[in-house]
């Protein structure tokens, strides 16, 4: 964790360890930035920097958030975003994380297949794409923790290199260390995306389980077939009622209504009972789902897509059910790099590049030095026309307090987290001209067993 001392340049001292390139994207939590690795080791190497707002009544970041954060520097698994540093800006008390970074995520691919090249996704690179995502998550599932949020900008996939192609989840374990998703956000009336949020949360559910990561796959798998979102609900200003009508009409409208024989523990669902007249509103008999998403009802594709879209938590498929399903073994079988056609000969899709913003400094606002080196590959935005940075939601203020900055510096984050240590391979059954890597051990050791949010204890028998 670099200290928080600035430099005559007003930079904090920990960030010259980094060439700042630009600002390439503002989420739920704040700015993420691009920069280039300095030193000899690694030199050039990309990172993501992610920013956390500091919130300005913050009342900081609980002992449990300090643990999550160095449980979030254990995981490790080539299919799950590395975090690769801690640092902490002692003047205004933010917290940075530094990811390593990816050159794609599944938004930008979807849209870029939808906008401008108005052709679907080979079946080839829909099944890689999904076949890494369940195995990233099934090392989060196996090792206790529920993503919470998963969506399309949330799936990166890495750019050229030897990582060409490869899927990397990221921002597991952030809903836990600040908000909850469902957890009033009154102050700025942010908007968020419910389209892949599982249908218990939406009636009232009051814990998470690894299964609403489940939905949101189901989601993001019928999305990449089609390049539309499945469910596609207003979107809404956060409130503390987790009750939304019209997201789950629009899952009602496709799946059919949700009956106690499907689903035998809806009648304990907060909002099945409480919203009983608006959500029997409209009764869907019929499921279409097949027919949305363009797939024959006997294929393996629609049995595995309707295993994950199952009502009941209980029943839906689990991560490491799916990796096993039929539709993984049949041809084109599911490979390392994602992105090569799917037969010879097959043109390349060329994936934009994700647009730098080089006109936003690191505090988010005034303009950076136009001098910073820019990187090859990347799209600079900023001031040129037509340029953009997404902002695909409206960021919300977070708790980081200086009292509980303080704790965080206290748990010894000093140590550089392994930056360009060994990539664990994810046991893809079969790579395209790369030597299938052996599976690495799934289970992390974790350091603490007790009692943590979201990390649920371990029993005898959960569904994950
Ligand atoms: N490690 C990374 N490498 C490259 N780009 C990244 C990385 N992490 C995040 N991004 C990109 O930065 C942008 C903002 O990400 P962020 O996770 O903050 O917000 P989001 O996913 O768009 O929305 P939300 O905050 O609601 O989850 C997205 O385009 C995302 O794909």
């Amino acid at each position: 964790m670099g200290d928080g001392n600035r430099s005559n340049s007003n930079k904090p001292e920990w960030l010259l360890q980094y060439d700042l390139i630009g600002k390439i994207g503002e989420g739920t939590y704040g700015l993420v930035f691009l920069a280039r690795i300095k030193s000899p080791t690694n030199r050039g190497k990309s990172i993501a920097i992610k920013k956390f707002k500091q919130s300005k009544d913050g009342d900081g970041v609980s002992p449990t958030a300090i643990r999550e954060i160095m449980l979030l520097r254990e995981i490790t698994h080539e299919n799950v975003v590395k975090l690769v540093n801690v640092h902490i800006n002692h003047t205004d008390m933010s917290l940075y994380l530094a990811f390593d970074y990816a050159e794609h995520d599944l938004y930008e691919i979807i849209r870029h297949h939808r906008d401008k090249v108005n052709q679907s996704i080979n079946q080839y690179t829909v099944k890689s794409l999904l076949w890494q995502l369940l195995n990233g998550l099934n090392y989060l599932h196996s090792n206790w923790i529920i993503h919470r949020d998963l969506k399309p900008s949330n799936i990166l996939v890495m750019g050229d290199g030897e990582e060409h192609g490869v899927v990397k989840i990221a921002d597991f374990g952030l809903a836990r260390i600040y908000q909850a998703p469902l957890k009033p956000l009154s102050e700025n009336g942010v908007v968020v995306t419910i389209w892949y949020r599982a249908p218990e949360l939406l009636l009232g559910a009051k814990h998470y389980t690894s299964a609403v990561d489940m939905w949101a796959v189901g989601c993001i798998f019928a999305e990449l077939l089609t390049l539309k979102p499945l469910f596609q609900g207003a979107e809404v200003k956060a409130t503390p009622n987790p009750f939304q009508l019209d997201q789950l009409d629009k899952i009602f409208k496709v799946l059919g209504h949700p009956t106690l024989e499907k689903w035998p523990s809806l009648a304990n669902l907060p909002h099945w009972q409480q919203d009983s007249q608006h959500i029997q509103g409209h009764k869907y008999d019929n499921a279409n789902l097949y027919s949305v998403v363009h797939l024959s009802p006997k294929s393996p594709a629609y049995d595995l897509l309707s295993k994950m879209l199952e009502y009941d938590p209980r029943r839906r498929i689990t991560a490491a059910q799916a990796l096993e399903h039929e539709y993984f073994k049949m041809e084109p079988q599911p490979g390392r790099n994602a992105l090569v056609p799917c037969t010879p000969g097959e043109a390349f899709v060329n994936y934009p590049t994700r647009p730098v913003d080089t006109t936003t400094d690191f505090e988010g606002t005034t303009n950076m030095q136009q001098s910073q080196q820019v990187p090859s590959g990347a799209a600079i935005a900023g001031n040129m026309p037509g340029g953009h940075v997404s902002n695909r939601s409206v960021p919300r203020p977070m708790n980081v307090g200086m009292q509980r900055m303080h704790q965080l510096q206290a748990y010894n984050l000093t140590s550089q987290a392994g930056m360009g240590g060994g990539i664990n391979p994810g046991g893809i059954p079969m790579q395209r001209g790369v030597p299938q890597q052996a599976h690495q051990q799934q289970q992390l050791r974790r350091k603490d067993q007790m009692g943590m949010p979201g990390y649920p204890p371990q029993q005898k028998s959960r569904r994950m």
